[in-house]
């Protein structure tokens, strides 16, 4: 039987001035799982993790519910059951505290606990991310950590209250690809550790494939495909996810261009009529133009394309180009 879920999203509308960047999404985030949001920029990725933590902008007009256990108070459980893990550590610590006073102020802030015990778990908290010497750590400040023990602290930080749920947003745009998967991994260990689950926003496919249970493609504000990441990445269903494949270097064959999904992404005041994606799409039929599909189940999975049934295996031959004369 499926686990009920930890927060279920339900028609989530996201606008600013009246145009949606977010149009009608509904998935569910299930315990202790990893759930990669993937999709080119300004799908509503970002968007969307900040409707999760209930850090919309103040501009932003919403409908649909998100329900984390039931509440809908989602900036109230942030910190406790709920919490981000930020993109720039640096930034994300004070520069005037020490770094075990923040974990213990963490602590406290959600929990009563004595100062002693705060402390006590702030010092955990920073040795099970493999910070050394972690209770003298605990004395220094942001500065005098290395930038991939920071990376560490502010995973540290995320995880000290134990959440159910850890929402990363691009969590190593920055990074080099060694501290990239360094960062993941002790992400993961830690998620494992408290048991939580994470929403992980990517536009990084091998990430996805790495580190993922379930991958949740978007375009356009809505929901393209989803379903179990071996089995999206693996065998797409719809013609776009297999347009973000085809442009992964691994089905770029010798002698051939790197296949690139053509053209870009519509803004959000500037949808065509139909399937936003029709524009782009190489099995784009007559229907597509004129009606958006709705996500339809097929087993494990969500698809929204009219086209399901007729995509090819494997589906990134959709995109293949044609071998280039050299020049
Ligand atoms: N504060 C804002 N004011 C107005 N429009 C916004 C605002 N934030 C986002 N948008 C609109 O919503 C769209 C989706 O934004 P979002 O940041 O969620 O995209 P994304 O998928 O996370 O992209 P990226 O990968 O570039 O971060 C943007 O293209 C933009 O048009």
């Amino acid at each position: 039987m499926r686990p009920e879920p930890l927060l279920s999203v339900r028609d989530l509308r996201i606008a600013f001035d009246g145009v949606e960047a977010v149009r009608g999404l509904s998935f569910d985030v299930r315990p202790r799982e990893v759930l990669a949001v993937v999709g080119e920029s300004g799908a509503g990725k970002s968007l969307t993790a900040r409707a999760l933590l209930g850090m919309l902008p103040p501009d932003a007009t919403t409908s649909g519910t998100v329900r984390l256990l039931g509440e809908t108070d989602l900036a109230a459980q942030r910190g406790r059951r709920i919490a981000l893990v930020p993109q720039d550590a640096l930034s994300a610590l004070s520069p005037v505290h020490t770094v075990g006073d923040q974990l213990a102020a963490a602590v406290r802030s959600v929990t009563r606990v004595s100062r002693k015990e705060a402390r006590a778990r702030a010092v955990a908290a920073l040795d099970r991310v493999g910070i050394p010497d972690a209770a003298r750590k605990a004395r220094a400040y942001p500065h005098e950590y290395s930038g991939g023990m920071r990376q560490r602290a502010v995973i540290a930080m995320a995880t000290v209250n134990a959440p159910d749920v850890l929402v990363a947003d691009e969590p190593t745009t920055a990074l080099d690809e060694e501290r990239r998967e360094q960062v993941l991994s002790v992400l993961g260990e830690q998620r494992e550790a408290v048991g939580a689950a994470l929403v992980l926003v990517t536009h990084d496919l091998e990430v996805v494939g790495r580190h993922a249970d379930r991958a949740l493609v978007m375009y356009a504000g809505r929901l393209t495909e989803l379903g179990p990441a071996k089995e999206v990445l693996g065998r797409p269903l719809a013609p776009y996810t297999a347009g973000l494949l085809a442009s992964l270097p691994r089905y770029a064959p010798a002698g051939r261009r790197l296949p690139t999904l053509p053209g870009t992404p519509p803004a959000p005041g500037a949808l065509p009529e139909g399937c936003a994606f029709a524009p782009r799409c190489p099995l784009a039929a007559d229907a597509c133009h004129h009606e958006e599909p709705e996500p339809q189940r097929l087993d494990e999975r969500l698809v929204a394309c009219h086209r399901q049934a007729e995509i090819p295996h494997p589906a990134v031959e959709l995109f293949r180009e044609e071998p280039h004369a050299a020049s």
